[in-house]
């Protein structure tokens, strides 16, 4: 087992999808929401610059002879984590965040704990494959309200792939502080593994109605408040 910091991190970084929120919130009402739109926004939306360079794009990762709209929805079934398809997702979901159809799901024990690590003086930070855009909705019209002013950064992967070693040593450059003292929380094996070979401390979130698969290479917590006691973070204040 490897990750276990020897002193309290100075930083948080965390995934979404399987770690501050449900995998079922993404696949059962985000993607659906995109897919349903899909057509009608890139009828509305399609020649508008960045809708343009996501279509161009995602036209040149299509698989040959596939038509773009198809890609992207082929995409969208296996959660594939392809750039433009994640850039077209959240200019869709702006307009469900925004009119409170959609609205961020986060686990219980999440908010209450960010909100003690950031009241504590931690750096909060996101690191998702989802766009950063959406990343600010989902966490700028949470269940738990916004939550955006909790966090100092949010990265994408614009800064590189959530499996690739190289990504999380840039982020850490990028929030000046050495790879140690941040603490990655994900789901994902592949992901925790790239962090750890970047030097950062890594934690993976087993929650049992995501069905995560466990990874005995890294310390495991069932939610929030576990990661805070296996790494000597503080706990929420209980309501009186
Ligand atoms: C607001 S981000 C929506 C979730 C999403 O589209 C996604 O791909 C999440 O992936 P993650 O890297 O957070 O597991
Ligand atoms: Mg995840």
């Amino acid at each position: 087992m490897s990750g276990l910091a020897k002193a309290p991190p100075s930083a948080i970084l965390t995934d979404i999808e399987g770690t501050t929120s449900a995998i079922a919130f993404v696949k059962e009402t985000l993607f659906p929401y995109a897919e349903r739109a899909l057509d009608g926004f890139l009828d509305a939306h399609g020649e508008e610059a960045e809708v343009a360079a996501c279509l161009r794009e995602a036209a040149r990762l299509a698989a040959p002879g596939e038509e773009v709209r198809q890609a992207l929805r082929r995409w969208m079934a296996e959660d594939a984590k392809i750039g433009p398809l994640k850039t077209l997702q959240g200019l869709i979901w702006r307009g469900g965040f925004q009119s409170g159809e959609i609205e961020g799901h986060l686990w219980p024990d999440v908010a209450p704990c960010l909100r003690a690590w950031a009241r504590a003086g931690l750096y909060l930070a996101v690191y998702s494959s989802g766009s950063v855009a959406a990343q600010k909705l989902l966490f700028g019209h949470s269940v738990a309200g916004d939550l955006v002013p909790l966090f100092g950064g949010f990265f994408d992967t614009a800064v590189g792939g959530k499996r690739e070693a190289a990504s999380y040593a840039a982020i850490a450059q990028g929030l000046h502080r050495p790879p140690q003292e941040i603490l990655f929380l994900s789901d994902i094996a592949e992901e925790l593994d790239a962090a750890a070979h970047a030097g950062l401390s890594v934690c993976q979130l087993v929650r049992p109605r995501d069905g995560t698969v466990p990874c005995p290479r890294h310390p495991q917590a069932p939610d929030f408040p576990a990661v805070a006691a296996l790494f000597g973070l503080p706990v929420p204040r209980l309501a009186a």
